[in-house]
């Protein structure tokens, strides 16, 4: 078992103390190393070059002051970061995170995470990450603009089409990446595909919006198939009322599944009977577009109660999605959903389960569901947009529709392939994890030590 093999003592002992006070980032490490430590015992060649300790080592970080004037004109100071962690396979690649809760730490974690899940695409890109304690709740259209025209007149340094190739996540939707593709065009004078996610009247591919969301309930449905189960009448609990938990809603709804929550930081709607498809398109309205509460929905609608701080994962469902942020799910939720008979857990978000709780989710055999495989539908789909970018094409949503197919297909086989364990159960996050990392290795092993 790896967890007590000395050379994996070691290195983790050792990832603690270069990376002091860095929580998320040795989790992640952690979480990853096991498996891979496990899985190189016999290959010489990974431990001499030192492979994994190189993945964990940030090719860069840059962090930099975000200045910017309020409405009230007072000047205020933020800090942003960009992560490159990895460029083994292709330009650097990841979201910008704009929260309160952003640290070097949670960024690191991401672009380390990020690297794996580019890999298992398939498609050729690194991992990168970056972003800003900056938060947007309550800030004018005016303010998120200067904000956004700011971080880019820095980080326009650091990006390109070939060298890193950012996006959103948390706080940072289609207005966001509006403001920061404006300013980077303004600075550079040049158009050309540096961020995705746009909107497709500049260069935006069809269904980046929704492949995230979409494609971890692809994923779900690879698992349950495996197991001769369906969607079609699971009742699916759904942490986080954001892009990603909004249309893996969505998609659910369409497959027959039941939805029976959704959630913000300031509490969770349960709803009994489940979502409807009209009723969700009134929240994507009230979510994306009027940037209100999730609270609000119990207000308008009768059926619908909300548990202010409160969480879903002590409602009664076949299915959990956690979709909002890192660590929502500790042992003690773990241990909830495993008392309740839940099957599957799929993590929509990056880190959503610490590794305590994973750890519960195997012993029980549930399915489960890591996100650097479950959410790899986004990334995948602007691997698809930089493709698109760069040929001056714009492909039919169809097409697009369908290739988001069959890369979570093709994830998901990946994942079965190096997570199949000697009685059947299938670990999909050690698959992940090895998948992820060989196609990574392999590239660095080929370009000698650097
Ligand atoms: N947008 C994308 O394409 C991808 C996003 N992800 C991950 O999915 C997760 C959600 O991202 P998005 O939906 O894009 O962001 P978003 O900004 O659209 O929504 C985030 C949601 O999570 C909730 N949330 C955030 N921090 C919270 C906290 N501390 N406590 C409780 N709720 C909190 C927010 O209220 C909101 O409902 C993140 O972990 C992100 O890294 C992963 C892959 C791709
Ligand atoms: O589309 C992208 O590049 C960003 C996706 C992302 O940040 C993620 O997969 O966590």
């Amino acid at each position: 078992m790896s967890a007590e093999c000395p050379d994996f003592q070691t290195f983790m002992e050792g990832v603690k103390k270069r990376n002091p006070g860095q929580d998320e980032f040795v989790q992640a490490v952690h979480e990853v190393s096991r498996d891979i430590f496990d899985w190189i015992q016999d290959k010489r060649e990974y431990h001499e070059a030192e492979i994994l300790r190189r993945i964990a080592e940030p090719d860069r970080i840059v962090s930099f002051r975000v200045c910017w004037e309020d409405d009230d004109h007072n000047i205020r100071v933020e800090r942003g970061w960009r992560v490159q962690n990895n460029n083994a396979i292709g330009p650097y690649k990841g979201g910008l995170r704009f929260h309160p809760s952003v640290t070097e730490s949670v960024l690191k974690f991401l672009a380390f995470e990020q690297t794996f899940k580019n890999s298992l695409t398939g498609l050729p890109m690194g991992g990168g990450k970056g972003g800003a304690n900056f938060n947007p709740k309550g800030k004018s259209d005016a303010e998120v603009m200067r904000f956004c025209q700011s971080f880019m007149t820095e980080l326009y340094r650091h990006i390109g089409p070939d060298v890193d190739v950012p996006a959103g996540d948390i706080g940072v939707g289609s207005r966001e990446i509006g403001y920061l593709f404006g300013q980077y065009k303004r600075i550079t004078n040049r158009w050309e595909g540096v961020l995705t996610g746009k909107a497709n009247e500049y260069g935006g591919s069809p269904m980046r919006v929704e492949a995230t969301g979409y494609g971890a309930v692809h994923f779900l449905d690879h698992m349950l198939k495996r197991r001769d189960e369906e969607i079609e009448g699971k009742r699916i609990v759904i942490s986080g009322s954001g892009n990603v938990a909004l249309h893996a809603a969505e998609k659910a709804i369409a497959l027959g599944g039941k939805v029976v929550s959704l959630s913000d930081s300031d509490g969770v709607i349960h709803v009994k009977d489940g979502i409807g498809a009209e009723q969700l398109e009134w929240i994507k309205q009230l979510k994306i577009e009027e940037r209100g509460r999730i609270s609000e929905v119990a207000d308008k609608y009768d059926g619908v109660e909300f548990h202010e701080d409160g969480e879903p994962w002590g409602i009664d469902a076949d299915i959990a999605m956690p979709c909002a942020t890192q660590n929502e799910i500790g042992p003690d939720e773990a241990k909830t959903l495993v008392d309740n008979g839940v099957m599957a857990v799929v993590e929509g978000a990056n880190m959503p389960t610490t590794n305590d709780a994973v750890e519960v989710l195997r012993d029980a055999k549930l399915l489960f569901a890591p996100g650097k495989a479950a959410n790899a539908g986004g990334v995948a789909v602007s691997g698809l947009e930089m493709s698109q970018n760069a040929e001056r094409v714009s492909w039919q949503r169809e097409k697009l529709e369908d290739m988001l197919a069959d890369l979570m297909e093709d994830i998901h086989g990946k994942c079965v392939e190096h997570g199949e364990c000697s009685d059947g159960y299938i670990d999909y996050a050690k698959g992940a994890n090895i998948a992820g990392f060989r196609k990574v290795a392999d590239a660095m092993l080929a370009f000698g030590v650097m």
